[in-house]
């Protein structure tokens, strides 16, 4: 149900979750299955149930414009985060959307449903200290358990391999599908990437990602809408007493009672319109504000780095350095090719009112068709897969000089190390071949011309980031700096994908392909320097900032996504990522969110179902 903001405080909670977006409604529908559980959550944005903004998949990729869509740069539903001005893009600061909406991310994400390589959540569990329970077969129920799975169809531009329903769970709460609308030139592009050489994959979710495979796309196939945390894991369960949601509230400080050595937390002080409220929690804390606010509420509250504290004059409850440091995220660099009159893409729907008129209609009563489009090709390839094995070693060599005069923490050079093995192994993606059959991402798109860009992930970047408050005035924007291309490899790798991209487009088998302008005349390595710093943007998956390491790598929370120090504060979302994964992220969160809703259960003996 829903609260008022002091009617919210005067409730009594077990469990006060900070964030009702992917994570925190996961953790907080499972929590309350048991009636005897009260969970309050405490969500800035607002709850738009039915919005066809959020759940027409379309508006997820806007034809004309890949970089903005209806959702990401639009305020009523991000935050509307940009980086510091990052060296590695000769000074630009870019936009970091985040969902700002009952549902978080999940509501205005791109709709692709992937899940990571075994040899990367291994690490996890191995390398990175976390036992069993977060390696990828400790994982595997919990990528089910959030699935309610539909095979793809026979219009699927690929053959899937038997063992793929087998990856998957049919009774979770998020819809998962195959696209059922593909624009002409995904099937020559799927065949010719095969041509050049990528291995097919028919079943690219039991440990192995990489390859032309089949995407999943969180769409519910018959309603054709977008499910998501929103719709998907608190609208069926809105009614339940024992969840109360709030909504248009920000919470600006976790409240802690400190008795000799123990801190716990006692409840959550949020404002609405002005006026500060606080509310108890008997139990627990759970923070699921995501990569870029949940550090920034741990240090408003007190803990992180009592350095970065004292120079906003918060006191230090906890010196805690790891939070907010060791931030990733995926870049992601493409070029645009126009293809000739009469293709079919995306941009049919920008110039061609019949067709645009014909789809709205199919739409409204099949459910089907263009306006029900998800990406079709994001390949997670190995750097052999696209260059060949002595070019890989002989770029590795250079990496790893450049890294054995890089300044590094105890976690980086654990983790570059792992990267490292990974790369030389070839069992782990490190870029992601993908495409949107639209224009506009080296500049407006013509009326009347149909385009595809290439979309070109980048999966195990070496660069390290960092998010820290840079105010005292808790409504104002984290500082976000992701540090991108500190890493001469960064830039090196997108070069040769750019080239290999290249010979993909303009391959016989796609015919027509067009390369624009910007991107056709860059030939010098200089030339194609510059144009990858200027021609890059994040695909939106930070993750790291609240690092579920040992506490000596610098660590926030333990194996059990307690905050180390804290008696009762957990944090639950994509920040606790320890190293990340190369592909696109949204499936781990919420598997981690329901992992973790089972440590809660099992930790207060909760009922489980
Ligand atoms: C534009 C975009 C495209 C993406 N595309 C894909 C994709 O195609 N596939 C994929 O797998 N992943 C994709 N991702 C990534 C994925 O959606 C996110 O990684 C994931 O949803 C993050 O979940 P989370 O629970 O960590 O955070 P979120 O879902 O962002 O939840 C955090 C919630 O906390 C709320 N909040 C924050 N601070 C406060 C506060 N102080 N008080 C109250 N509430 C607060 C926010 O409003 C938000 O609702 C994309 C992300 C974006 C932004």
């Amino acid at each position: 149900v829903e609260a008022t903001a002091s009617d919210f405080a005067s409730q009594k909670f077990d469990f006060v979750v900070v964030g009702g977006g992917t994570a925190g409604l996961t953790v907080a529908v499972r929590l309350t299955e048991d009636p005897n559980i009260r969970v309050g959550v405490i969500e800035a944005g607002q709850y738009r149930p039915g919005d066809p903004v959020i759940e027409v998949p379309q508006s997820a990729v806007a034809p004309g414009n890949p970089n903005g869509t209806a959702l990401a740069g639009n305020p009523t539903y991000d935050w509307l985060f940009t980086s510091t001005p990052q060296p590695g893009f000769n000074g630009a600061s870019i936009p970091l959307p985040r969902g700002k909406v009952v549902g978080g991310s999940s509501a205005i994400n791109e709709i692709v449903w992937q899940r990571g390589a075994k040899a990367e959540y291994d690490l996890w569990s191995t390398t990175f200290g976390n036992g069993p329970r977060w390696s990828f077969s400790g994982l595997l129920p919990y990528f089910r358990k959030a699935e309610n799975w539909t095979p793809p169809g026979s219009n699927l531009p690929l053959q899937v391999s038997p063992s793929l329903a087998s990856a998957h769970g049919t009774q979770g709460q998020i819809s998962v599908s195959y696209t059922s609308f593909t624009s002409s030139v995904e099937k020559p592009l799927i065949q010719a990437a095969v041509q050049l050489g990528l291995k097919y994959n028919g079943n690219p979710d039991l440990g192995d990602p990489t390859g032309v495979a089949p995407i999943g796309r969180n769409v519910d196939p018959v309603k054709g809408i977008r499910s998501y945390a929103g719709n998907s894991y608190y609208e069926p369960n809105a009614a339940r007493k024992n969840l109360v949601l709030l909504t248009g509230a920000q919470a600006t400080k976790i409240v802690f009672k400190t008795t000799g050595k123990n801190i716990s937390a006692t409840g959550v002080q949020y404002v609405v319109g002005g006026t500060t409220y606080t509310v108890n929690a008997t139990k627990e804390v759970i923070v699921s504000a995501g990569t870029f606010q949940t550090p920034h509420l741990l240090e408003l509250s007190g803990v992180g780095n009592k350095t970065i504290l004292a120079q906003y004059n918060i006191p230090s409850v906890l010196d805690l350095p790891g939070v907010g440091q060791n931030l990733m995220d995926h870049p992601f660099t493409g070029s645009d090719f126009s293809f000739p009159p009469g293709t079919l893409t995306l941009d049919s729907l920008r110039f061609n009112a019949t067709f645009r008129t014909e789809q709205q209609n199919l739409y409204t009563s099949q459910h089907k068709g263009a306006l029900t489009y998800t990406p079709a090709i994001n390949s997670p390839v190995t750097l052999q897969s696209l260059v060949g094995t002595a070019e890989t070693n002989a770029m590795m060599k250079n990496l790893t000089a450049f890294l054995s005069t890089f300044p590094q923490t105890p976690l980086q050079k654990v983790q570059y190390q792992a990267q490292l093995d990974m790369l030389k192994a070839g069992d782990a993606p490190f870029l992601v071949m993908g495409e949107l059959p639209t224009g506009g991402f080296l500049g407006p798109a013509d009326f009347n011309t149909s385009y595809t860009t290439a979309v070109i992930m980048q999966v195990h970047p070496f660069s390290r980031g960092s998010v820290h408050i840079g105010s005292s005035d808790p409504l104002a924007a984290p500082i976000i700096n992701p540090h991108y291309f500190e890493v001469p490899f960064e830039v090196d790798i997108y070069v040769k994908a750019l080239q290999w991209t290249q010979r993909w487009f303009t391959s016989k088998t796609v015919g027509g392909a067009v390369h624009l302008p910007a991107a056709s005349d860059v030939k010098t390595d200089a030339q194609w320097d510059t144009y990858v710093r200027t021609h890059t943007q994040s695909v939106n998956h930070p993750i790291g900032t609240s690092a579920m390491v040992p506490l000596s790598m610098g660590g926030v929370v333990d194996s059990n996504l307690k905050v180390y120090g804290l008696q009762n504060v957990r944090v639950i979302d994509a920040g606790i990522f320890p190293l990340t994964i190369g592909t696109v992220i949204q499936q781990t969160v919420y598997a981690i969110a329901e992992q973790g809703a089972d440590i809660i259960k099992e930790a207060w003996n909760i009922k489980a179902y």
